[in-house]
């Protein structure tokens, strides 16, 4: 009997799974890039636990994090993203979706340089516009001008985001293409590293 074909879509997600191997899988970016819907379906496709540090955060807190902002600060919650990072990226092989943040902050980015392969879901102003301003949940964004404010950060942290291993374009098209896409940047990472 001939072996079952195996679909394309198959072998994407098989080859990003040989790819990753034991590493963890972490989504960086700003808010609305879409790490949290991008990084869930990008677990289920491999296979592997996903876990949204922010989520996480407010598990532990028994907070939203809008809260933990008001009653504690940022540095409070800088501090408490970076144990909740630590303790996230221990073991893998996981995809851990961050907050907005949590890459710009030193300690926690050498946590996550440590802790796997990170993914910069890099999008522009507009696209992250249009899907932040639905909602008022995000504490940084609670200002006199929140789209100007949504333009600074990005000229603050584009720099520090790109550090990141790989770079993919976060566009207005379905999450589920956007999921393959990162699945297919793991893939072209690891040929690039064989390769070299
Ligand atoms: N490719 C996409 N197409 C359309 N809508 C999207 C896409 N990706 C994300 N969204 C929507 O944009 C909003 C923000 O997405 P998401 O919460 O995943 O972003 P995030 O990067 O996790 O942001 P945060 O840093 O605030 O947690 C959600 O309402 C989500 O459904
Ligand atoms: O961009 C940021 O600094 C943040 C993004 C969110 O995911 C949350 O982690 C919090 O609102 C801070
Ligand atoms: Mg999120």
């Amino acid at each position: 009997m001939s072996e079952p074909l195996l679909t394309v879509a198959d072998s994407l997600k098989d080859r990003a799974r040989a790819a990753l191997g034991s590493r963890n899988l972490i989504l960086v970016g700003l808010m609305g890039a879409g790490k949290s819907s991008v990084g869930r379906i990008v677990a289920s496709q491999l296979g592997i636990p996903f876990i949204d540090s922010d989520h996480e955060i407010e598990r532990v807190s028994r907070m939203t994090i809008a809260e933990l902002f008001a009653a504690y600060g940022e540095d409070e919650f800088r501090a408490l993203e970076t144990r909740v990072m630590k303790r996230l990226l221990k073991s893998g092989p996981r995809v851990v979706s961050t907050g907005g943040g949590a890459f710009v902050n030193e300690r926690t980015r050498r946590h996550i340089k440590r802790g796997g392969l990170s993914v910069w879901l890099k999008a522009d102003l507009d696209v992250l516009w249009e899907r932040v301003n639905k909602r008022d949940t995000r504490p940084l964004l609670k200002t006199e001008s929140p789209k100007q404010t949504l333009e600074n950060l990005m000229n603050a942290r584009y720099p520090i985001y790109a550090q990141a291993d790989l770079t993919v374009l976060s566009r207005d098209v379905r999450k589920e293409i956007m999921a393959d896409e990162v699945l297919k940047a793991v893939i072209e990472a690891q040929k690039e590293n064989t390769a070299s």
